[in-house]
């Protein structure tokens, strides 16, 4: 997993490194590393234009010191002033590789930035409030018009650092170069889609428990339940689904195909006669009716089908139960859901919660979170971003889907493949985790960059597993 940090968790790992090492040693880690990505995007250095935006704080020293690395390798390098304040040490040193400094007032800035191969956002960091002042705006808006991409230091400025939200303007980055650790604006939406891809420059923080995870390619080696020799289709788990209903019947279709490809060693359904025969006609190997199961999946399609009761007695049993779609109608805020995955898209959270989706779209990472503490589950969100929020605190990312996967049925492929999961043994919170992930490989297949269906985002579960698990075919 990769890992971000609050920002008083960055600042109190950056006091007690600074306390061990001479003056200014951190920032010149950051300075370099910053110089470094910046003549890798642009593939030279000598003659290259290079306009840095210069905030009064360190965010615009980093900017400064790395423009003077660039400068003594040969690139003409302006530093635009946007404070009256801008760190002393830094515009020395720019000056002395040859930079040249131009206050806010300067006529000339307009021309330099319209001309420039790179524009580097040193406006503010982690000590930004959101939003940019006007004249932040006014300069950033030359870059934009005339196609001149943008570097953020440390993140796009007036992005919210620790929410991930984006309440007011604020820079689109081409790429994000930061320090020490990722921070939560990285991985979570709508922030995390002005961040570009984010280079991350280690400058030695020892660092506690992150605030936010995003799950990576290793993460699903680590943790998929592969079946061993002693494995049979019940030791595997058997999921119990409850999805599909005359008036949705193709959604237990696609939740029983999403389940089918996770690691279950058996599948049963339960649900009306007409829709189990369509669903055993698509998959023969599904059992129908009551049996034992290690874990339920209700709600994808149910419609008006759902029985509330009885899914709420389910809740209250032993096995672990994944809500989806109408099953979400289920919950309520009273006792122990410790065991209960919800996969709610931001209008479905929206209802649970009571606010407009608008308002969990715009913050996400805050709802995911109140949502996991008021109904004691884990909640996955579903978005470009999915967001998981555990009960204990816990939260974590996953970030690999593709636009294309925003298409009917994929939230069902998913319901079933975090059953399927759940049922394989796995925490709610590892069964979101990997099914996330999961879902979104399976999407990158189907897609190819082009379109595609829910269906076909199943049947490439079982290949992206096999990719993820780096598994040879024998034979
Ligand atoms: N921590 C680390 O490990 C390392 C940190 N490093 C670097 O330091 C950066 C943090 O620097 P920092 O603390 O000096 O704060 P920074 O973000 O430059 O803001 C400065 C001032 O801007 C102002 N301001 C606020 N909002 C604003 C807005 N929207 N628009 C305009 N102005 C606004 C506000 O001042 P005020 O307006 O309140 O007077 C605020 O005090 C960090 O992101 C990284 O790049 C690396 O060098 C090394 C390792
Ligand atoms: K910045």
């Amino acid at each position: 997993m990769r890992h971000a940090h609050t920002v008083e968790q960055v600042r109190a790992a950056e006091a007690d490194l600074m306390a061990r090492l001479p003056e200014g040693t951190l920032m010149q880690r950051a300075a370099s590393g910053l110089a470094v990505a910046i003549s890798n995007y642009l593939g030279h250095t000598y003659g290259a234009r290079v306009v840095l935006l210069v905030g009064s704080g360190d965010n615009g020293g980093d900017a400064l010191y790395a423009g003077a690395q660039l400068a003594r390798r040969g690139a003409q390098v302006t530093a635009i002033l946007l404070s009256d304040k801008a760190h002393d040490a830094g515009i020395a040193a720019l000056t002395a590789a040859g930079g040249r400094i131009h206050p806010l007032a300067s006529s000339a800035k307009g021309a330099a930035i319209a001309s420039a191969d790179i524009v580097v956002d040193g406006i503010v960091g982690i000590g930004g409030r959101p939003g940019l002042k006007p004249e932040a705006q006014a300069v950033v808006q030359v870059a934009v018009d005339h196609d001149v991409p943008i570097v953020a230091v440390d993140m796009p400025s007036g992005v919210d650092v620790d929410s991930g939200e984006t309440p007011a303007e604020h820079v689109k980055a081409a790429f994000t170069v930061t320090f020490g650790t990722h921070k939560i604006c990285h991985f979570v939406d709508p922030a995390a889609a002005a961040c570009g891809p984010v280079h991350l420059i280690d400058i030695g923080l020892e660092l506690p428990a992150p605030a936010v995870s995003a799950i990576q390619d290793a993460d699903i080696r680590e943790r998929y339940p592969v079946p061993h020799g002693e494995s049979d289709k019940y030791s595997r788990g058997v999921l119990g689904l409850m999805a599909g209903s005359s008036q949705y019947p193709g959604a237990a279709v696609i939740a029983t195909s999403g389940a089918l490809a996770g690691p279950i060693g058996m599948l049963r359904y339960l649900g009306p006669d007409e829709v189990a025969t369509a669903v055993r006609a698509a998959h023969p190997e599904i059992v129908a009716g009551e049996g034992r199961v290690q874990a339920w999946a209700i709600g994808s399609g149910l419609g008006d089908e759902l029985e509330v009761d009885k899914v709420r007695e389910l809740l209250n049993a032993e096995e672990p139960v994944l809500l989806d779609a109408d099953g979400l109608k289920a919950l309520d805020d009273s006792g122990d859901h410790i065991g209960v995955l919800a996969t709610p898209h931001a209008g479905e959270l929206a209802r649970l919660l009571g606010v407009e989706r608008s308002t969990v779209e715009a913050e996400r990472l805050k709802h995911a979170k109140l949502a996991a503490e008021r109904f004691d589950v884990t909640v996955l969100l579903k978005g470009a971003t999915t967001v998981i929020a555990a009960p204990d605190g816990q939260v974590r990312v996953s970030s690999n889907a593709t636009p294309w996967l925003a298409t009917a049925g994929a939230g069902d492929v998913l319901a079933g493949l975090c059953g399927s999961l759940l049922a394989a043994g796995l925490t709610p919170l590892d069964a979101a985790s990997l099914g996330a992930y999961l879902h979104g490989a399976a999407a990158q297949l189907a897609s190819a960059s082009g379109p595609l269906t829910a269906m076909q985002v199943a049947k490439k579960i079982p290949e992206a597993t096999r990719l993820l698990l780096d598994q040879d075919i024998p034979g």
